[in-house]
Order: structure tokens, then C-alpha cells, then sequence
């Protein structure tokens, strides 16, 4: 992967947001706009040329799962359809590395705009994490939109929309007393999921926001029940 054309953007970007994701929320204009449990969904109310390309930041603790487990289900293409509501066909056209594909979806059509499709890289890597005091890892999966001749965007059925979504994982282990094994109980994964869609072409703000406020926080429990589905009868992978 590291001598593909495409490492030096893949490898920026990542980091960019890894660092974006560990922002807080309290400066910088974001508005909690859905709470479920620990699940919290902040939004920022942003145009670009009269399109809704509001970004969003959604910070979540799921107790039972790794970071290693939640960022491996979220990157892996065969799994993609079992928890993704929102997309109708997906394939990766390119295996740039076993940790970065290039993945092309159609999304379900939101009425009344035209049906949408996404072409972008998809990379998952770990991260030290020196500078936390509990020193556990971190976990990353970036998608950042890209361009793919075989594929050209608004090709008359689709409108290309472009995205950057990172999903940042970070295990913490409350460890049983008595240096007893670490079983599900004792682990929890702090979350923060990033994205932000530009539309590609027009569609209506309220129509667009109202689409946001039902299927992210949807989108977002639904992928995380997933995996704790996936794991509870598996082997810990940290
Ligand atoms: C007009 C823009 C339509 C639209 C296109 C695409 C996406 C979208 C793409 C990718 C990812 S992901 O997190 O990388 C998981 C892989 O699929 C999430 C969302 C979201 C919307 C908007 C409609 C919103 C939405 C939000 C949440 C889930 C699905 N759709």
C-alpha cells in the first residue's frame, strides 16, 4: 500500500481525522441535536452553494466490544449489507491493501431528490496512543471520496456525492480483580463517529436535515447492536 498513488492522500487524511474526531465538542459551534443512552449526535448547520453539508459527530461508549472489533466490522466489505440499511448495492473496486479498498454504493433514494452513489477509499489502521494515561490503542476506519476513471461520477443514473467519515475506537479495560481473565464485562469502546456528505447536487435543506435527524442516530445504533451481536459468542479481539 505504501507505494500506491494514492498512500500520501490515505495516510493525510487519516490522520487529519483522527485528530478532527478528538476534538471536543465544546467549541466550534456544535448543537446536540439526538441523545440515546450514551449515545450523543452533534451537528453543525453548514451550506456549501446552498447545499446541506452539515457535518456531524456522534460520540458513543459500547460496553462488551474492542475498538479492534468495532473499526474490523465497519471496514469489512462482506459484512457491509448485513448492518447498512441506507445502501442498496455495494462493491469494492479496488484492494489497494488488506486495509484499504476502494468501495463504490448506491444509497436508497431519498425522495424527492435524485438517487445518490459514493465512490471512496476505505482504510483502517491502529494507532498508538502514547499520550493517553490508560496508554490502550486506538483504532481508526477512514472513508474519504475519490475519483476512479472506470467510474466517472454523474455518469447520468447517479449523483456523486462526496464524503469524508471516520469511525475512532478506543478500548478501555476495567480489569477483574484477582488477575482473573478479561472477559466482555470488563472491556468498553469509546466511539466518535465523523462524517460529513456533501449532496453532490441540489436537494432540499429540510428535506435533507430531516433525513439526517432520522438515519444517523438509526444508522449509528443499528451498526453498534451489530457488533455486539457478531461478538458476544466470539473470542475477544483486541
Ligand atoms: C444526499 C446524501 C445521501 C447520503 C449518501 C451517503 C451517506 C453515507 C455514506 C457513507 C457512510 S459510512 O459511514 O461511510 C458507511 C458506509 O456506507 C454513511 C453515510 C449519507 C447520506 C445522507 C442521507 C443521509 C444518511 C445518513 C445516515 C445514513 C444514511 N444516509
Amino acid at each position: 500500500a505504501c507505494q500506491h498513488r494514492l498512500w500520501p492522500e490515505i495516510d493525510r487524511i487519516s490522520m487529519e481525522q483522527l485528530r478532527y474526531a478528538r476534538l471536543g465538542v465544546g467549541e466550534g459551534g456544535w448543537q446536540l441535536f439526538a441523545e440515546d443512552g450514551e449515545m450523543k449526535m452533534y451537528k453543525r448547520e453548514e451550506e456549501v452553494n446552498g447545499m446541506v453539508v452539515d457535518p456531524l459527530k456522534a460520540c458513543h461508549m459500547v460496553r462488551g466490544v474492542t475498538g479492534h472489533e468495532m473499526c474490523h466490522y465497519f471496514f469489512s466489505p462482506d459484512v457491509r449489507m448485513d448492518w447498512e440499511t441506507t445502501v442498496e448495492q455495494m462493491t469494492v473496486i479496488e484492494t489497494i491493501a488488506e486495509d484499504t479498498l476502494v468501495f463504490l454504493q448506491v444509497h436508497k433514494r431519498i425522495w424527492p431528490a435524485s438517487q445518490r452513489d459514493s465512490l471512496f477509499w476505505s482504510h483502517m489502521r491502529q494507532v498508538p496512543d502514547h499520550n493517553d494515561r490508560d496508554g490502550h490503542d486506538i483504532w481508526i476506519v477512514c472513508n474519504h471520496s475519490t475519483e476512479n476513471p472506470d467510474f466517472p461520477s454523474n455518469n447520468g443514473k447517479f449523483v456523486r456525492v462526496t464524503l469524508t467519515v471516520c469511525l475512532v475506537c478506543q478500548t478501555f479495560i476495567d480489569p477483574p480483580k484477582d488477575g482473573a481473565q478479561i472477559v466482555r464485562d470488563n472491556i468498553t469502546c469509546k466511539i466518535t463517529y465523523c462524517s460529513v456528505v456533501n449532496p453532490g447536487g441540489w436537494a432540499p435543506a429540510s428535506v435533507l436535515r430531516a433525513v439526517y435527524k432520522r438515519e444517523y442516530p438509526k444508522f449509528l445504533k443499528r451498526f453498534t447492536a451489530y457488533v455486539i451481536d457478531q461478538c458476544k459468542e466470539k473470542p475477544i479481539m483486541f
